[in-house]
C-alpha cells in the first residue's frame, strides 16, 4: 500500500475545524451526557473496587462469623455498578441516536440547499449513502461512547497502577511490563487499524459510487451485456474491502493476543512471587487475588484506551469527509453577489457579459462574456452544438447556478436572478417525476394554486386526456421517477409543470425529446399560447421544425454567442 501523505496546513485546519463542529453537536446532548457521565462515574468506582472487594470477601469467608456489614457493601457496590452501567448505556444511545439524527439533517440540509454546480462535481465528493450511513454513525460514536470508553479506561489504568501499588509495591515490578507492552502494541494498533480502515472507507466509497449509477442505468447495463463485467468490478472491489478488513482484524487480533500471552505470563509471575509473600504471611490470599484482578484490568484499560483513541481518530476523519462535502456543496453560495428581493416586472431577460466556469473544470469557462437581450413575450429558440453552453446559459437564466461577483449580470424583468418568488417556469433536459401523484408533481412547492390551476397546465399540453385515464386520475401515484409513465407522459407532466402560476419567463430545455407525433403537436400549441399570452419562451433544441417556431434564434459556440 502507498504510504499516506503527510497532512498539509489546511487539511489539518480542516480537521481542527470539523473537531470543533462535531463537539458543537455533542454539547448540544450536555444534560443526556451529564447524567451519563454521573452514571460511568459510579460504574466506575464500583468497578475500580470491585477487585478489592473481591479479596476482602475471599479473605472473610475463611473466617468463622461472616462480616455482615462487608457483604451487605458488597452487594450495594454490584448493585451501584449495575444500575451505573445500566444507565449510563442507555443514556449514551439515545445522545448518540440524536446526533446522528442531527448531523444527517445537517447533511441532507446541506445537499438539498447546494449550488446545483458544486454538487454536479460528484467525482470528488463521498457517496451519499457512505456519509449517511457510514461516516455519520462513526462521527457521533466518537463523541459519545468512544470519549467516555476512553475516560473509562484512562481512570482504569491509573486506577489499577495505583491500586496494585498500594497492595504490593513489591509485586507491582512484575505488573509494570504489562504498561510498555500495552504502549508499544497500542500505538502499533492504532496506526495500522487506522491506515487500513481510511484505505477500506475509500474503497467502499467506491464500490457505492459504482452500484448507485450502474443500479441508476440499469436499462444501460442490459442492452450494452454487461452485467457480468458489471458484477466482477462491483466483487472485486468487495474483495479488496475484505481485505483490508482483514488486514484490520489481524491487526486488531495480534494486539489482543499479545496482550493476552504478555498478561497471562505476568499474571503467573504475580502468582508465583505473590505465593511466597502469602507464604511469609506479608499478603492475605484475599489481597493476592485482588492484586492479579487488578494486573488483569490494568491491561483491560490500557487496550481499551488505544481502542478508543483509534475510534476517536476515525470519528475525527470522519467529520472532516462530513463537513467538507456540507460546505462544499455551500461554497459558492457565500461568493453569490447579494439579490434584491423584487419581483419580475415583466418577461424580459437582460444578460450582460455572462462569463461561467464549473468548479471542477478550472480552465475553460462553459460560457465567455455572453450578452442577450430578450424582449418580454419573445419566444426565442437557443442553438448550437452539443457542449456548447446551451443548458449552463439557460440554467443560469433559470437562477440554479449562483453567479460569483464579477461573473456579469442576468436580470429577468428588472429582478437578479435567484429572487426569492420562482419567475422561470423550466422543463430540464432530463425531466424527471417524484414519487407523489400526478397534482402533487404537476403543482410541487404550488399545491395551493389548487385543482383547477392544475388542470388549465395540463390542458395546456394536452395531458389531461391520459391523466384521466390512469387509476385514480390526478390522484394516481407516479412511482419512483415517474416509473409508473411512459417518458412522453412524463415529459408532458414536467412541461405542465413550468406553466403553474404563468411564469413570465418558461424554458424548455429540448422537449421534443421522447414526444410523440400528438407530443409535438402539444409543443406547437404552447409555443402559440405562450406567443397570444405573451410568456416569453427560451427553447433549446436541435430540431430545425421547432427552430422555425420560434420568432429567432441565438446561436452559442463554444460558450460565445456567435
Ligand atoms: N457539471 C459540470 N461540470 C463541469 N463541466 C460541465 C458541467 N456541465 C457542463 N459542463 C461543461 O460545460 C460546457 C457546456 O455544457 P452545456 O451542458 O451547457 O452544453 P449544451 O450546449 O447544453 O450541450 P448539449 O446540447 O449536449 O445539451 C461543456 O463543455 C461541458 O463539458
Amino acid at each position: 500500500m502507498a504510504k499516506k501523505p503527510k497532512k498539509t496546513p489546511e487539511e489539518k485546519a480542516a480537521a481542527k475545524v470539523a473537531k470543533s463542529r462535531l463537539f458543537k453537536r455533542a454539547r448540544e446532548e450536555w444534560v443526556t451526557l451529564s447524567f451519563a457521565s454521573v452514571a460511568f462515574v459510579a460504574s466506575t468506582y464500583a468497578n475500580a473496587s470491585l477487585p478489592k472487594m473481591l479479596g476482602r470477601l475471599l479473605d472473610d469467608s475463611s473466617s468463622s462469623k461472616p462480616d455482615t456489614a462487608l457483604w451487605t457493601k458488597a452487594a450495594t457496590l454490584f448493585c451501584i455498578g449495575g444500575l451505573g452501567s445500566m444507565v449510563r448505556t442507555a443514556l449514551l444511545s439515545q445522545a448518540e441516536t440524536r446526533i446522528i439524527a442531527k448531523m444527517k439533517n445537517e447533511v441532507y440540509t446541506g445537499l438539498i440547499t447546494a449550488d446545483l454546480s458544486t454538487t454536479y462535481d460528484k467525482d470528488t465528493l463521498p457517496s451519499t449513502t457512505l456519509v449517511l450511513h457510514t461516516l455519520v454513525p462513526t462521527a457521533a460514536h466518537s463523541v459519545t461512547s468512544t470519549l467516555v470508553s476512553l475516560f473509562r479506561s484512562t481512570s482504569g489504568t491509573f486506577n489499577g497502577m495505583y491500586m496494585l501499588f498500594s497492595i504490593s509495591p513489591q509485586l507491582t515490578m512484575y505488573s509494570g511490563i504489562v504498561v510498555p507492552c500495552v504502549g508499544v502494541g497500542s500505538v502499533v494498533l492504532s496506526k495500522l487499524k487506522k491506515k487500513y480502515k481510511a484505505a477500506q472507507t475509500e474503497v467502499e466509497d467506491e464500490a457505492n459510487k459504482l452500484s448507485e449509477e450502474r443500479l441508476m442505468n440499469l436499462p444501460l447495463v442490459k442492452l450494452s451485456n454487461t452485467e457480468e463485467q458489471e458484477k466482477a468490478a462491483y466483487a472485486d472491489l468487495m474483495a479488496k474491502t475484505t481485505k483490508l478488513s482483514k488486514k484490520t482484524s489481524i491487526a486488531e487480533g495480534l494486539f489482543l493476543g499479545t496482550m493476552f500471552s504478555a498478561t497471562g505470563f505476568v499474571l503467573g509471575g504475580v502468582m508465583r512471587a505473590g505465593g511466597k509473600l502469602c507464604k511469609e504471611g506479608k499478603l492475605t490470599p484475599g489481597q493476592l487475588t485482588s492484586y492479579a484482578t487488578y494486573t488483569a484490568l490494568l491491561g483491560a484499560g490500557a487496550a481499551g484506551v488505544a481502542k478508543a483513541m483509534s475510534e476517536f481518530g476515525a470519528g475525527v476523519d470522519a467529520a472532516v469527509k462530513i463537513y467538507g462535502l456540507i460546505d462544499k456543496c455551500q461554497s459558492n453560495k457565500d461568493k453569490t453577489a447579494s439579490k434584491t428581493s423584487a419581483k419580475p416586472k415583466d418577461g424580459s431577460v437582460i444578460v450582460k457579459n455572462l462569463t461561467f466556469k464549473y468548479p471542477s473544470s478550472s480552465s475553460t469557462n462553459a460560457l465567455s462574456n455572453v450578452s442577450l437581450n430578450i424582449e418580454s413575450g419573445e419566444i426565442v429558440a437557443i442553438i448550437g452544438e452539443n457542449g456548447s453552453g446551451k443548458t449552463t446559459l439557460t440554467s443560469i437564466i433559470a437562477g440554479l447556478y449562483p453567479l460569483p461577483s464579477g461573473a456579469g449580470s442576468v436580470t429577468v424583468g428588472g429582478a437578479d436572478v435567484g429572487v426569492s418568488d420562482c419567475c422561470v417556469g423550466v422543463v430540464p433536459q432530463n425531466s424527471s417525476l417524484l414519487d407523489l401523484s400526478v397534482f402533487e408533481n404537476v403543482m410541487y412547492g404550488k399545491e395551493e394554486m389548487g385543482m383547477e390551476e392544475c388542470r388549465r397546465v395540463c390542458d395546456m399540453v394536452g395531458a389531461t386526456k391520459f391523466v384521466e385515464k390512469l387509476e385514480g386520475g390526478f390522484k394516481a401515484k407516479v412511482g419512483r421517477g415517474g416509473c409508473k409513465l411512459s417518458g412522453g407522459q412524463r415529459q408532458r407532466l414536467a412541461l405542465a409543470r413550468a406553466f403553474v402560476g404563468a411564469p413570465p419567463v418558461v424554458i424548455l430545455d429540448e422537449p421534443n425529446t421522447h414526444l410523440d407525433e400528438a407530443g409535438e403537436g402539444a409543443i406547437k400549441d404552447t409555443l402559440a399560447s405562450c406567443k397570444k399570452n405573451g410568456t416569453t419562451l427560451l427553447v433549446v433544441t436541435h430540431q430545425e421544425d421547432t427552430v422555425k417556431l420560434c420568432g429567432r434564434s441565438v446561436k452559442l459556440e463554444g460558450g460565445v454567442i456567435s
